[in-house]
């Protein structure tokens, strides 16, 4: 199976590293990138091939397209022609749909849109697929074989796609936010750096632990460590004072509308 990379960004070259590690013979990936350089760098550390757009896409089962959305009208026009007879194109883009990509492929082409995030670079990543309108069940499972490994996958509505890219796909963002914030405070109450970034780390890995592995509501699980009249509870309510969780919902939906502004306007 031969996988067309097209962007060796943040995002493309984790998906990249991913691939070989699930066991893809890199000589059957073909990187592709703007900046020739690059492609070749990631290229050189995965053992794939860099190869121009056009060459990649014209021998590729699979086309996984990993460019910015401001991007990608002007690469798909490039490498339209070369799309074959019965490849699948993966677009990992916020904000694109099926139905632009549909639009600009050749007709008939089959297209899954899927928002992944960057913890598939230690397989634990989450990824949302939508089919267009083209694709086979069996193009389907072949997606989400491809994400599967590098994390879990959920298939959903096209329509949930700007809330998954808020939550799953921008999320780790924030949480990487909060963590900042939780050493820094750490650091104010005169923990040396290092003792405060293992303390919230660890802390952060068992809350998630335990979030799935009791499968217990999260709302339970902060109310067993908040003692009456204790420590935890002085805290939360001076998140609540400052409107953290509104500030969450605020945030999160800024991050729905931005992805919808990012969708281009209908032709
Ligand atoms: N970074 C993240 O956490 C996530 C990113 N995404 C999506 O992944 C896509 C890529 O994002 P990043 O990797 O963060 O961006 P990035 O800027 O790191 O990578 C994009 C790459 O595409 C290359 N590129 C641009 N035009 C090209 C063309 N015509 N042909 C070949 N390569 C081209 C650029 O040179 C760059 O290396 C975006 O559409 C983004 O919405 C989706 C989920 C998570
Ligand atoms: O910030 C972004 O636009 C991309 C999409 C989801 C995560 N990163």
């Amino acid at each position: 199976m031969t996988i067309a990379l097209l962007g060796a960004g943040v995002m493309g070259s984790t998906l990249l590293a991913a691939l070989v590690r699930s066991g893809h013979d890199p000589q059957d990936l073909l990187v592709s990138d703007t900046s020739a350089e690059r492609a070749e760098e990631v290229s050189r550390r995965h053992g794939s091939r860099a190869v121009p757009a056009a060459e990649a896409v014209a021998a590729a089962d699979i086309v996984l397209v990993a460019v910015k959305p401001q991007d990608m009208a002007a690469l798909v026009e490039e490498v339209r022609d070369a799309v074959r007879p019965g490849a699948l194109v993966v677009s990992i883009a916020a904000g694109i749909s099926t139905d632009f990509l549909e639009r600009r492929l050749p007709a008939g082409t089959s297209v899954v849109r899927v928002m992944p995030n960057t913890p598939a670079l230690v397989d634990q990543g989450m990824s949302a697929l939508s089919p267009g309108h083209h694709c086979s069940e069996e193009q389907l499972e072949l997606a989400r074989g491809l994400m599967a490994s590098v994390g879990r996958v959920v298939v959903l509505d096209e329509s949930h796609q700007d809330a998954v890219t808020a939550i799953s796909g921008s999320g780790p963002a924030y949480i990487f936010y909060v963590v900042e914030a939780m050493i820094e405070a750490g650091v104010l109450l005169g923990l040396p750096r290092d003792t405060s970034t293992e303390l919230v780390v660890q802390t952060l890995y068992g809350a998630a632990t335990m979030i799935r592995e009791t499968g217990t509501h999260p709302t339970v699980l902060r109310e067993q460590v908040s003692s009456p009249g204790g420590t935890s509870v002085a805290a939360l309510r001076a998140l609540e004072d400052h409107k953290v969780r509104a500030a969450f919902l605020t945030a999160i939906e800024a991050a729905a509308v931005r992805s919808r502004q990012l969708s281009p306007p209908p032709d």
